[in-house]
Protein backbone atom coordinates (compact mmCIF):
# COMPACT_ATOMS: atom_id res chain seq x y z
CA UNK A 1 0.00 0.00 0.00
CA UNK A 2 1.07 3.30 -0.75
CA UNK A 3 0.66 5.44 2.80
CA UNK A 4 0.93 9.17 3.11
CA UNK A 5 2.49 10.41 6.38
CA UNK A 6 1.98 13.59 6.89
CA UNK A 7 4.15 14.80 9.80
CA UNK A 8 6.34 11.97 9.33
CA UNK A 9 9.36 13.32 10.31
CA UNK A 10 8.19 13.70 14.21
CA UNK A 11 8.46 11.91 16.98
CA UNK A 12 5.32 9.24 16.32
CA UNK A 13 5.52 9.84 12.25
CA UNK A 14 8.96 8.90 12.05
CA UNK A 15 8.42 5.36 13.96
CA UNK A 16 5.67 4.79 12.12
CA UNK A 17 7.50 5.41 8.63
CA UNK A 18 9.92 2.72 9.54
CA UNK A 19 7.54 0.31 10.51
CA UNK A 20 5.12 1.04 7.21
CA UNK A 21 8.40 0.38 5.21
CA UNK A 22 9.55 -2.86 7.34
CA UNK A 23 6.13 -3.89 6.44
CA UNK A 24 6.48 -3.44 2.49
CA UNK A 25 4.50 -0.62 2.45
CA UNK A 26 5.16 2.73 0.60
CA UNK A 27 5.99 5.53 2.69
CA UNK A 28 5.51 9.45 1.26
CA UNK A 29 6.37 11.67 4.43
CA UNK A 30 4.81 15.13 4.36
CA UNK A 31 6.11 18.06 6.86
CA UNK A 32 7.12 20.94 7.46
CA UNK A 33 9.93 20.22 9.77
CA UNK A 34 8.78 23.03 12.12
CA UNK A 35 8.94 19.94 15.06
CA UNK A 36 10.50 17.10 12.81
CA UNK A 37 13.96 16.11 11.50
CA UNK A 38 14.07 15.33 7.89
CA UNK A 39 16.96 12.60 9.32
CA UNK A 40 14.50 10.69 11.04
CA UNK A 41 13.00 9.81 8.20
CA UNK A 42 14.36 6.23 7.37
CA UNK A 43 12.85 6.02 3.82
CA UNK A 44 10.47 6.45 1.24
CA UNK A 45 10.61 9.91 -0.57
CA UNK A 46 10.14 13.17 1.61
CA UNK A 47 8.28 16.14 0.76
CA UNK A 48 9.08 19.17 2.72
CA UNK A 49 5.10 20.56 2.77
CA UNK A 50 3.11 22.42 4.82
CA UNK A 51 -0.46 22.11 5.66
CA UNK A 52 -1.14 26.02 5.19
CA UNK A 53 -0.19 25.35 1.65
CA UNK A 54 -3.10 23.79 -0.35
CA UNK A 55 -1.65 23.99 -3.12
CA UNK A 56 1.00 21.32 -1.96
CA UNK A 57 -1.22 19.08 -0.08
CA UNK A 58 -3.03 18.99 -3.34
CA UNK A 59 -0.18 18.38 -5.97
CA UNK A 60 1.04 15.74 -3.21
CA UNK A 61 -1.94 14.12 -3.27
CA UNK A 62 -2.30 13.92 -7.37
CA UNK A 63 1.25 12.99 -7.62
CA UNK A 64 1.11 9.50 -5.48
CA UNK A 65 -2.50 9.13 -5.07
CA UNK A 66 -1.88 7.04 -1.57
CA UNK A 67 -4.44 4.95 -1.11
CA UNK A 68 -4.34 6.02 2.82
CA UNK A 69 -3.25 9.33 4.68
CA UNK A 70 -2.13 9.09 8.06
CA UNK A 71 -1.97 12.22 9.89
CA UNK A 72 0.46 13.15 12.91
CA UNK A 73 1.02 16.90 12.16
CA UNK A 74 0.21 18.95 14.57
CA UNK A 75 1.40 20.95 17.48
CA UNK A 76 1.17 19.10 20.86
CA UNK A 77 2.24 21.19 24.27
CA UNK A 78 -1.04 21.46 26.44
CA UNK A 79 0.09 24.48 28.32
CA UNK A 80 0.94 26.29 25.05
CA UNK A 81 -2.35 25.94 23.67
CA UNK A 82 -3.81 27.47 27.22
CA UNK A 83 -1.84 30.72 26.01
CA UNK A 84 -1.63 30.58 23.19
CA UNK A 85 -5.49 28.62 21.23
CA UNK A 86 -5.08 30.28 17.94
CA UNK A 87 -1.78 28.66 17.34
CA UNK A 88 -3.61 25.65 18.04
CA UNK A 89 -6.31 25.82 16.52
CA UNK A 90 -4.59 27.31 13.27
CA UNK A 91 -2.65 24.20 13.23
CA UNK A 92 -4.46 21.64 14.23
CA UNK A 93 -7.89 22.49 12.78
CA UNK A 94 -7.81 24.99 10.33
CA UNK A 95 -4.59 23.29 8.72
CA UNK A 96 -6.02 19.73 9.19
CA UNK A 97 -9.48 21.00 7.26
CA UNK A 98 -6.92 22.04 4.33
CA UNK A 99 -5.39 18.73 4.28
CA UNK A 100 -9.44 16.97 4.49
CA UNK A 101 -10.53 19.17 1.77
CA UNK A 102 -7.70 17.94 -0.68
CA UNK A 103 -8.65 14.40 0.16
CA UNK A 104 -12.03 14.95 -1.14
CA UNK A 105 -10.93 17.04 -4.04
CA UNK A 106 -7.93 14.26 -5.04
CA UNK A 107 -10.37 11.42 -4.21
CA UNK A 108 -8.55 9.78 -1.09
CA UNK A 109 -11.00 8.15 1.30
CA UNK A 110 -9.20 6.53 3.73
CA UNK A 111 -7.87 8.56 6.85
CA UNK A 112 -6.11 7.46 10.41
CA UNK A 113 -5.66 10.59 12.89
CA UNK A 114 -3.90 10.47 15.40
CA UNK A 115 -6.04 11.82 18.36
CA UNK A 116 -5.25 11.88 22.02
CA UNK A 117 -6.89 10.92 25.43
CA UNK A 118 -6.88 14.51 25.97
CA UNK A 119 -10.51 14.83 24.18
CA UNK A 120 -11.88 13.50 27.15
CA UNK A 121 -11.09 16.02 29.79
CA UNK A 122 -11.53 15.47 33.68
CA UNK A 123 -12.22 11.88 33.79
CA UNK A 124 -15.41 10.62 35.32
CA UNK A 125 -14.64 7.29 35.58
CA UNK A 126 -11.36 5.00 34.89
CA UNK A 127 -10.46 3.43 33.44
CA UNK A 128 -11.19 5.58 30.02
CA UNK A 129 -13.45 3.91 27.37
CA UNK A 130 -14.53 4.98 24.06
CA UNK A 131 -17.88 5.58 25.95
CA UNK A 132 -16.72 8.10 28.17
CA UNK A 133 -17.83 11.47 27.61
CA UNK A 134 -15.25 13.94 25.71
CA UNK A 135 -15.18 17.56 27.84
CA UNK A 136 -11.55 18.56 26.90
CA UNK A 137 -10.26 21.12 29.20
CA UNK A 138 -8.24 22.80 26.75
CA UNK A 139 -7.42 23.89 23.50
CA UNK A 140 -5.12 20.94 22.37
CA UNK A 141 -7.24 18.93 23.12
CA UNK A 142 -10.79 20.91 22.22
CA UNK A 143 -8.55 21.62 18.79
CA UNK A 144 -8.39 17.21 18.21
CA UNK A 145 -12.13 16.80 19.72
CA UNK A 146 -13.47 19.30 16.94
CA UNK A 147 -11.65 17.20 14.17
CA UNK A 148 -13.07 13.99 15.02
CA UNK A 149 -16.59 15.54 15.30
CA UNK A 150 -15.79 16.86 11.67
CA UNK A 151 -15.22 13.52 10.57
CA UNK A 152 -18.07 12.39 11.48
CA UNK A 153 -20.17 14.50 8.89
CA UNK A 154 -17.49 14.30 6.16
CA UNK A 155 -18.11 10.48 5.99
CA UNK A 156 -21.70 10.95 5.91
CA UNK A 157 -21.51 13.82 3.30
CA UNK A 158 -18.16 12.71 1.49
CA UNK A 159 -17.66 9.23 2.16
CA UNK A 160 -14.20 9.62 3.58
CA UNK A 161 -13.59 6.76 6.17
CA UNK A 162 -11.42 7.08 9.14
CA UNK A 163 -10.08 5.75 12.09
CA UNK A 164 -9.33 7.76 14.89
CA UNK A 165 -6.37 6.89 17.65
CA UNK A 166 -6.43 8.63 20.74
CA UNK A 167 -2.73 8.17 22.22
CA UNK A 168 -2.42 7.66 26.18
CA UNK A 169 0.83 8.81 26.54
CA UNK A 170 3.33 7.91 23.90
CA UNK A 171 7.04 6.75 25.31
CA UNK A 172 10.03 5.31 24.45
CA UNK A 173 11.91 4.71 21.11
CA UNK A 174 12.60 2.26 18.07
CA UNK A 175 14.72 -1.24 19.95
CA UNK A 176 17.07 -0.90 16.63
CA UNK A 177 18.46 2.68 19.00
CA UNK A 178 17.97 4.18 15.44
CA UNK A 179 15.12 6.44 15.98
CA UNK A 180 13.64 8.09 19.64
CA UNK A 181 12.17 11.40 20.80
CA UNK A 182 13.37 14.79 20.24
CA UNK A 183 11.29 17.61 20.72
CA UNK A 184 12.74 20.76 21.44
CA UNK A 185 11.77 22.22 23.93
CA UNK A 186 11.00 19.23 25.71
CA UNK A 187 7.85 18.79 28.12
CA UNK A 188 7.43 14.71 28.32
CA UNK A 189 8.09 13.51 31.48
CA UNK A 190 10.47 10.28 31.32
CA UNK A 191 12.81 11.88 28.45
CA UNK A 192 13.57 14.57 30.89
CA UNK A 193 13.96 12.60 33.43
CA UNK A 194 16.55 10.82 31.63
CA UNK A 195 18.28 14.25 30.24
CA UNK A 196 18.32 14.42 34.28
CA UNK A 197 20.33 11.43 35.05
CA UNK A 198 22.56 11.75 31.70
CA UNK A 199 23.46 15.04 32.42
CA UNK A 200 21.68 16.80 29.79
CA UNK A 201 19.64 18.95 32.36
CA UNK A 202 20.65 19.44 35.97
CA UNK A 203 17.38 18.05 37.69
CA UNK A 204 13.33 17.19 36.93
CA UNK A 205 10.78 19.15 38.78
CA UNK A 206 8.24 17.15 39.77
CA UNK A 207 4.34 18.89 38.70
CA UNK A 208 2.26 18.77 42.26
CA UNK A 209 2.44 16.17 45.23
CA UNK A 210 -1.14 16.56 46.33
CA UNK A 211 -3.34 15.00 43.64
CA UNK A 212 -5.70 12.23 44.81
CA UNK A 213 -3.80 9.14 43.99
CA UNK A 214 -1.75 6.95 46.47
CA UNK A 215 1.44 8.73 46.54
CA UNK A 216 -0.20 12.11 45.74
CA UNK A 217 1.49 12.48 42.05
CA UNK A 218 -0.11 12.03 39.03
CA UNK A 219 -1.12 9.15 37.29
CA UNK A 220 -0.21 8.31 33.04
CA UNK A 221 -0.73 5.25 30.90
CA UNK A 222 2.32 4.85 29.02
CA UNK A 223 2.40 3.04 25.61
CA UNK A 224 4.93 2.36 24.00
CA UNK A 225 5.98 4.00 20.64
CA UNK A 226 6.00 0.20 18.61
CA UNK A 227 3.07 -0.78 20.14
CA UNK A 228 1.10 2.51 19.25
CA UNK A 229 2.52 2.27 15.48
CA UNK A 230 1.10 -1.75 15.25
CA UNK A 231 -2.03 -0.33 16.50
CA UNK A 232 -1.88 2.17 13.15
CA UNK A 233 -0.63 -0.75 10.90
CA UNK A 234 -3.76 -2.86 12.07
CA UNK A 235 -6.07 0.28 11.74
CA UNK A 236 -4.83 0.65 8.12
CA UNK A 237 -5.65 -2.64 7.23
CA UNK A 238 -9.16 -2.78 8.66
CA UNK A 239 -10.01 0.43 7.65
CA UNK A 240 -9.00 -0.52 3.77
CA UNK A 241 -11.01 -4.02 4.64
CA UNK A 242 -13.96 -3.65 6.82
CA UNK A 243 -14.11 0.42 5.00
CA UNK A 244 -15.92 1.15 8.94
CA UNK A 245 -15.27 4.70 10.51
CA UNK A 246 -13.77 3.71 14.27
CA UNK A 247 -12.17 5.64 17.49
CA UNK A 248 -10.12 3.67 19.87
CA UNK A 249 -7.98 4.37 23.18
CA UNK A 250 -4.66 3.16 23.69
CA UNK A 251 -2.61 2.52 26.14
CA UNK A 252 -1.82 -0.27 28.32
CA UNK A 253 -4.57 0.00 31.10
CA UNK A 254 -1.91 0.23 33.59
CA UNK A 255 -1.36 3.92 35.62
CA UNK A 256 2.09 4.85 36.84
CA UNK A 257 2.77 8.04 38.76
CA UNK A 258 4.93 10.18 38.55
CA UNK A 259 6.75 9.27 41.18
CA UNK A 260 6.91 5.67 40.16
CA UNK A 261 8.44 6.80 36.71
CA UNK A 262 11.07 8.23 38.55
CA UNK A 263 11.95 5.26 40.36
CA UNK A 264 12.09 3.19 37.31
CA UNK A 265 14.12 5.42 35.52
CA UNK A 266 16.64 4.91 38.44
CA UNK A 267 16.00 1.34 38.57
CA UNK A 268 16.66 0.94 35.16
CA UNK A 269 19.96 3.34 34.35
CA UNK A 270 21.22 2.55 38.23
CA UNK A 271 21.49 6.12 38.94
CA UNK A 272 20.17 8.72 41.01
CA UNK A 273 18.01 12.17 39.91
CA UNK A 274 17.84 15.18 41.66
CA UNK A 275 14.02 16.01 42.14
CA UNK A 276 12.88 19.43 42.81
CA UNK A 277 9.09 20.42 43.63
CA UNK A 278 7.28 22.44 41.80
CA UNK A 279 3.71 23.30 41.60
CA UNK A 280 0.88 21.84 39.64
CA UNK A 281 0.74 22.11 35.99
CA UNK A 282 -1.83 23.83 34.44
CA UNK A 283 -4.74 21.51 33.17
CA UNK A 284 -3.29 18.44 34.64
CA UNK A 285 -6.09 15.27 35.27
CA UNK A 286 -5.07 13.50 38.12
CA UNK A 287 -5.22 10.26 36.23
CA UNK A 288 -5.33 9.06 32.92
CA UNK A 289 -5.28 5.43 32.51
CA UNK A 290 -6.82 3.76 29.05
CA UNK A 291 -9.56 0.96 28.60
CA UNK A 292 -8.22 -0.47 25.38
CA UNK A 293 -10.09 -3.30 25.36
CA UNK A 294 -11.70 -2.04 22.01
CA UNK A 295 -8.54 -2.16 20.14
CA UNK A 296 -7.73 -5.71 21.68
CA UNK A 297 -11.02 -6.75 20.06
CA UNK A 298 -11.17 -5.39 16.99
CA UNK A 299 -8.07 -4.84 15.84
CA UNK A 300 -6.49 -8.11 17.31
CA UNK A 301 -3.90 -5.33 18.83
CA UNK A 302 -1.90 -6.89 21.10
CA UNK A 303 1.04 -4.74 22.70
CA UNK A 304 4.48 -6.38 22.93
CA UNK A 305 6.50 -3.56 25.65
CA UNK A 306 3.79 -3.41 28.21
CA UNK A 307 6.20 -2.98 31.11
CA UNK A 308 7.51 0.16 32.31
CA UNK A 309 10.70 -1.08 32.88
CA UNK A 310 11.24 -1.76 28.97
CA UNK A 311 9.66 1.42 27.50
CA UNK A 312 12.72 3.25 29.95
CA UNK A 313 15.29 0.79 28.95
CA UNK A 314 14.69 1.77 24.68
CA UNK A 315 14.20 5.48 25.83
CA UNK A 316 17.79 5.28 27.86
CA UNK A 317 19.24 3.15 24.96
CA UNK A 318 18.15 6.94 22.79
CA UNK A 319 18.87 9.34 25.34
CA UNK A 320 22.60 7.61 25.56
CA UNK A 321 22.80 7.84 22.15
CA UNK A 322 22.41 11.16 22.12
CA UNK A 323 24.91 12.35 24.49
CA UNK A 324 27.13 10.36 22.60
CA UNK A 325 27.12 11.95 19.20
N1 LIG B 1 3.53 12.39 22.02
C1 LIG B 1 2.43 12.00 22.68
O1 LIG B 1 2.47 11.51 23.81
C2 LIG B 1 1.07 12.15 22.01
C3 LIG B 1 -0.06 11.77 22.74
C4 LIG B 1 -1.31 11.91 22.14
C5 LIG B 1 -1.42 12.37 20.82
N2 LIG B 1 -0.30 12.73 20.14
C6 LIG B 1 -0.45 13.22 18.76
O2 LIG B 1 0.44 12.51 17.90
C7 LIG B 1 0.88 13.33 16.83
C8 LIG B 1 2.39 13.27 16.72
O3 LIG B 1 2.98 13.69 17.93
P1 LIG B 1 4.57 13.76 18.07
O4 LIG B 1 4.88 13.59 19.52
O5 LIG B 1 5.19 12.84 17.09
O6 LIG B 1 4.85 15.27 17.66
P2 LIG B 1 6.07 15.89 16.85
O7 LIG B 1 6.07 17.35 17.12
O8 LIG B 1 7.33 15.13 17.14
O9 LIG B 1 5.68 15.62 15.33
C9 LIG B 1 4.79 16.42 14.60
C10 LIG B 1 5.33 16.52 13.17
O10 LIG B 1 4.40 17.28 12.39
C11 LIG B 1 5.10 18.28 11.63
N3 LIG B 1 4.17 19.38 11.41
C12 LIG B 1 3.56 20.16 12.36
N4 LIG B 1 2.77 21.07 11.76
C13 LIG B 1 2.85 20.85 10.42
C14 LIG B 1 2.26 21.48 9.28
N5 LIG B 1 1.46 22.52 9.39
N6 LIG B 1 2.57 21.00 8.05
C15 LIG B 1 3.41 19.95 7.91
N7 LIG B 1 4.00 19.32 8.95
C16 LIG B 1 3.73 19.79 10.18
C17 LIG B 1 6.31 18.62 12.51
O11 LIG B 1 7.38 19.19 11.78
C18 LIG B 1 6.68 17.25 13.09
O12 LIG B 1 7.55 16.55 12.25
C19 LIG B 1 0.34 14.73 17.15
O13 LIG B 1 -0.79 14.96 16.34
C20 LIG B 1 -0.03 14.67 18.61
O14 LIG B 1 -1.10 15.52 18.91
C21 LIG B 1 0.95 12.64 20.70
O1 LIG C 1 8.85 17.98 34.01
C1 LIG C 1 7.79 17.36 34.18
C2 LIG C 1 6.99 16.93 33.09
C3 LIG C 1 5.80 16.27 33.38
N1 LIG C 1 5.42 16.03 34.65
C4 LIG C 1 4.16 15.31 34.92
O2 LIG C 1 4.26 14.06 34.28
C5 LIG C 1 2.99 13.62 33.80
C6 LIG C 1 3.11 13.32 32.32
O3 LIG C 1 3.36 14.55 31.63
P1 LIG C 1 3.77 14.61 30.09
O4 LIG C 1 4.84 13.63 29.82
O5 LIG C 1 4.03 16.04 29.78
O6 LIG C 1 2.47 14.10 29.34
P2 LIG C 1 0.97 14.61 29.43
O7 LIG C 1 0.87 15.99 29.91
O8 LIG C 1 0.21 13.57 30.22
O9 LIG C 1 0.53 14.63 27.91
C7 LIG C 1 0.83 13.60 26.96
O10 LIG C 1 -0.19 12.66 26.94
C8 LIG C 1 -1.47 13.18 26.59
C9 LIG C 1 -2.45 12.06 26.62
O11 LIG C 1 -2.47 11.45 27.89
C10 LIG C 1 -1.39 13.77 25.19
O12 LIG C 1 -2.60 14.36 24.89
C11 LIG C 1 -0.31 14.81 25.09
O13 LIG C 1 -0.15 15.20 23.73
C12 LIG C 1 0.98 14.23 25.58
O14 LIG C 1 1.98 15.24 25.61
C13 LIG C 1 2.03 14.78 34.09
O15 LIG C 1 1.36 14.49 35.28
C14 LIG C 1 2.94 15.98 34.33
O16 LIG C 1 2.42 16.90 35.25
C15 LIG C 1 6.20 16.43 35.73
O17 LIG C 1 5.87 16.22 36.88
N2 LIG C 1 7.37 17.09 35.45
Amino acid sequence: MKILVVGGAGYIGSHMVKMLIDSGHDAITFDNLSSGYQDAVLGGEFILGDLADIAAIDMALTKYQPDAVMHFASYIQVGESVKHPDKYYLNNFTNTMNLLNSMIRCDVKNFIFSSTAAVFGEPVYIPIDEAHPRIPLNPYGRSKWMVEEVLLDYERAYGLQSICLRYFNAAGADPSGLLGERHYPETHLIPLVLQAISGRKKDITVFGRNYDTPDGTCIRDYIHIVDLCSAHLLALNKLLKDKQSMRFNLGNGAGFSVQEVISVAEQVTKKKVTVIEGPKREGDPARLVADASLAKQYLAWSPKYVDLETIMTHAWQWELKQINT
